[in-house]
């Protein structure tokens, strides 16, 4: 049903195991992450809790725009991150009778983010799933240690439209129709008549509400993380539109198609289609011309010998660069382009779980018009992730505020990511003493790294990759110097590990 690599069926499926490149280090050489037991030292010292790495080094309370490009690239980026990855998370109810919501205690699968800035208590973290699978070929120690998974299929085939298994895509089909076309909202519709997404069907759901009038439930489609945004529900919308639209001019020029030939034909399109943006439009622009002819250039055609599947340190570090991305303001723009009277630019945390705001404000016209004419967010050393996220990110089924800052951080310890120093020199064959010089050398461009180093030395530089990812060189579009070409060493574009993929290591300019 879903692409298949021929030889190795399992490569690249959903809920397979996030792949290694390099073994995880975990605090007891297994399951537990660094910062489980905070008295223990690494290279000597205490480890940061994640929230005050968040607080010290990460958060900025605004975001210069990069003209270069619209707010849509952002949005692409996310989008597209939900069809490649979506690594499960525990729940309080596997196997324990802890509550993670509550909780301020490590406790399996609870992995609580202390706030050590005044504040009580804790922000919620639910360790990710551990793969039960155990591969011997990778050797005892690495055979022992907890691996983690994706349950999204890692081709871009789509997946956030279609599902990644065979009930979500039967629910998500317009099955009585007989026209290949995809369930649309039995509801509402825009204010032209066009069709939305359907809601989920366990009702009520926990998105949030307008206080007057009708309930509006959360969408569904293809990946459950539909309504976060309003650019990203927007993008879903479109694609839902674009498949129907497709099939039924299919079904006109073959009108002796059944209704599955129309809807795997479109399908075949729609997939194509998120593979061409992707490659052709996004991924350039994201590591550079250059660095994506260096190391994508032109589709030689297939190779068996490629194991597809994400890596680990993709999703869980190298693509999160994109939230340094994340603007505070959503712009809505009514037709002439300006901010639209009646339905105004909004901070982003009023949009996220909101898709009231879609079928009460005006369907997904404003928000489109607003993310293809804003620009979008830079990233520059002393601005990483707006503060609406830090300090506001909205998370559903918890009514604290949450810092995806810090998630981020704790998500990489959950993971077991090596440090950044280890994983950079093992990774790129260089070693650590070079990679550090290659440092120092850079501090006229004053990495974030280097500029707190000087006050606080133990706090960066040894944490995590994700810094890796997110500290930028001038521009984080302009893809001269932006080591977003690190994300490309990760592999993101590559698709394949390391064994698959030879590049050479050189220093970051
Ligand atoms: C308003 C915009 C966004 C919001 C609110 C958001 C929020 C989140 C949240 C809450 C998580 C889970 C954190 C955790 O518990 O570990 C996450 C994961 C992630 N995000 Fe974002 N994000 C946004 C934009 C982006 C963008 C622009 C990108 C990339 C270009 C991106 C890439 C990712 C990736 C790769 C993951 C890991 C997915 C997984 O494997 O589960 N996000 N995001
Ligand atoms: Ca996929």
């Amino acid at each position: 049903m879903f692409l298949f690599v021929r030889q190795n069926p399992r490569w690249g499926a959903a809920n397979t195991a996030l792949v290694r490149w390099l073994p995880a280090e975990y605090e007891d050489g297994e399951s537990e992450p660094k910062g489980w037991n905070p008295e223990r030292l690494h290279n000597g010292f205490q480890l940061p809790p994640a929230r005050t790495v968040s607080r010290e080094i990460m958060t900025s309370a605004s975001k210069w725009k990069d003209d270069s490009y619209s707010q849509l690239l952002v949005d692409w980026g996310q989008y597209i991150s939900h069809d490649i990855t979506l690594t499960p998370q525990s729940t309080s109810t596997d196997g324990s009778d802890v509550d993670c919501l509550k909780t301020c205690e490590n406790v399996h699968p609870c992995f609580p983010i202390k706030m050590n800035d005044g504040l009580q208590g804790c922000m919620p973290f639910f360790r990710s799933t551990s793969d039960c699978f155990v591969n011997f070929q990778s050797g005892i120690r690495q055979a022992l240690q907890r691996q983690q998974l994706n349950a999204m299929t890692s081709f871009i085939d789509a997946s956030a439209v279609y599902g990644h298994n065979q009930k979500l895509e039967s629910f998500l089909r317009d099955l009585p129709g007989r026209n290949g076309k995809l369930a649309v909202n039995a509801r509402f519709k825009d204010p032209k008549g066009r069709p939305y997404l359907p809601f989920v069907t366990k009702l009520p759901s926990a998105c949030h509400q307008d206080l007057q009038g009708e309930r509006v439930e959360c969408f569904s489609a293809g990946d459950n993380r539909v309504s976060e945004g309003l650019p990203l529900t927007s993008l879903h919308t479109l694609w839902l539109r674009e498949h129907n639209r497709i099939a039924e001019a299919l079904k006109h020029i073959n009108g002796h198609w059944s209704p599955e030939m129309i809807y795997q034909e479109t399908r075949k399109i729609i997939g194509a289609l998120h593979q061409i943006i992707t490659l052709r439009d996004y991924a350039p622009k994201i590591i550079g011309p250059e660095s994506f002819k260096h190391y994508i250039g032109p589709y030689r055609g297939y190779d068996p010998s490629v194991d597809p599947s994400i890596a680990n340190v993709f999703a869980a570090a190298a693509f999160r660069f994109g939230h340094a991305t994340i603007s505070p303001i959503l712009c809505r723009l009514n037709e002439s382009f300006q901010e639209d009277e009646r339905f105004p630019h909004l901070r982003l945390h009023n949009t996220l779980f909101s898709p009231w705001r879609i079928v009460k404000e005006g369907g997904i016209e404003p928000v489109l018009r607003g993310v293809i004419g804003s620009a979008a967010s830079a990233v520059s050393a002393d601005m990483l992730l707006a503060d609406e996220v830090t300090e506001r990110l909205v998370v559903l089924d918890t009514l604290k505020q949450m810092d995806l800052a810090a998630l981020n951080l704790q998500r990489g310890r959950d993971h077991g990511l090596p440090g950044k120093i280890l994983a950079e020199s093992q990774i790129c064959h260089s070693n650590a003493i070079r990679l550090s010089s290659s440092y120092q050398s850079d501090s006229n461009h004053s990495t974030p790294c280097l500029k707190k180093q000087t006050k606080k030395t133990h706090i960066i530089c040894r944490i995590d990759c994700k810094e890796l990812a997110l500290f930028p060189k001038p521009s984080l579009f302009t893809g001269k110097q932006t080591n977003l070409r690190w994300a490309c060493r990760y592999g993101f574009f590559s698709q394949g590990n390391l064994s698959a993929v030879p590049y050479q290591w050189s220093p970051p300019v």
